[in-house]
């Protein structure tokens, strides 16, 4: 149904033009993601998946096709603060406290100092930064970062998360407490995810579905549903199901890497 649709891309081409030489990064996409659903976008290098990311958050323009956020463009979205976004590095400002850095959207929005301060203080508890108000971002590890920035991204109580590789510069210890995180806070907020990872073993553990992308141009190979039950633990991944579906994810992802 059309109305549960929380984003929707359709027939949707981008083309990176180039001097002499185009990139055609994405071919033909179509995509529906349901309301509070969790989609992970996967495969090789260079296949688009960060394109079709920055497309939902219409920091790029598609070629062709279009794209829908809860029935409005991305433009409309973005500008109303209604996509959070999170990239690999947490683009904080190093002159602000955690704090003010989670609820900088909320100000630019014009809210309350009142209002956003209560806001910040319950994403704080949230994300598990809990008497870290007051610390600079060069205080924090890379994990707490990365919860400073998701908890930036929600601030604004977003229609949809787009996360791009957010845990791939963390140790593995850090990235298993942090998806851990990541997937009760999708329980607890409804909010939809896309989320680009290289981990196959990261997406099964997370989604609901998991986007298989082949490169040049990049085209949606296969949709894996992952049906493992909710809530989701690290024990998921020692159910005989999870590990069932790492191989089939694993095998779509092979037949994209025999065309690079
Ligand atoms: N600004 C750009 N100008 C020209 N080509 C680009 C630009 N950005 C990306 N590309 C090309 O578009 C294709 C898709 O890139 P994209 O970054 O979306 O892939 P990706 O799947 O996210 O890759 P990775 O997994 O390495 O991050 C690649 O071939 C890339 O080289």
């Amino acid at each position: 149904m059309a109305e549960a649709l929380s984003a929707e891309v359709r027939d949707l081409s981008l083309v990176y033009r180039g001097r002499g030489r185009d990139v055609i990064a994405l071919s033909e996409v179509s995509l529906g993601i349901a309301q509070g659903e969790f989609v992970s976008l996967i495969g090789p290098s260079g296949c688009g998946k960060s394109t079709l990311l920055r497309v939902l958050g219409d920091l790029l323009t598609p070629t062709q096709g279009t794209v829908s956020i809860k029935g409005r463009t991305p433009r409309a979205e973005r500008l109303d603060r209604r996509i959070g976004f999170v990239f690999q590095e947490a683009a904080l400002l190093e002159w602000r406290s955690v704090l003010d850095n989670i609820a900088l959207p909320l100000e630019l929005r014009g809210a309350s100092r009142r209002d956003r301060e209560a806001r910040a203080r319950a994403l704080i508890e949230l994300v598990g930064l809990t008497g870290f108000e007051a610390a600079w971002p060069r205080q924090l590890s890379g994990g707490m970062r990365q919860r400073a920035a998701i908890a930036r991204a929600l601030s604004t109580e977003p229609d949809l998360l787009l996360l791009d590789e957010p845990f791939g510069a963390l140790d593995q210890i850090t990235r298993d407490r942090l998806n851990m995180e990541l997937a009760r806070i999708h329980e607890v907020t409804g909010v939809s995810v896309v989320l680009v990872t290289h981990s196959i073993r990261e997406a099964v553990l997370l989604s609901d579905r998991i986007v298989v992308m082949t490169p040049r141009p990049g085209r949606i190979e296969r949709i894996l549903d992952d049906p493992l039950p909710r809530p989701r633990s690290l024990g998921t991944r020692l159910l005989p199901a999870y590990e069932d579906l790492v191989r089939a994810g694993s095998r779509e992802l092979e037949k994209g890497y025999a065309n690079v």
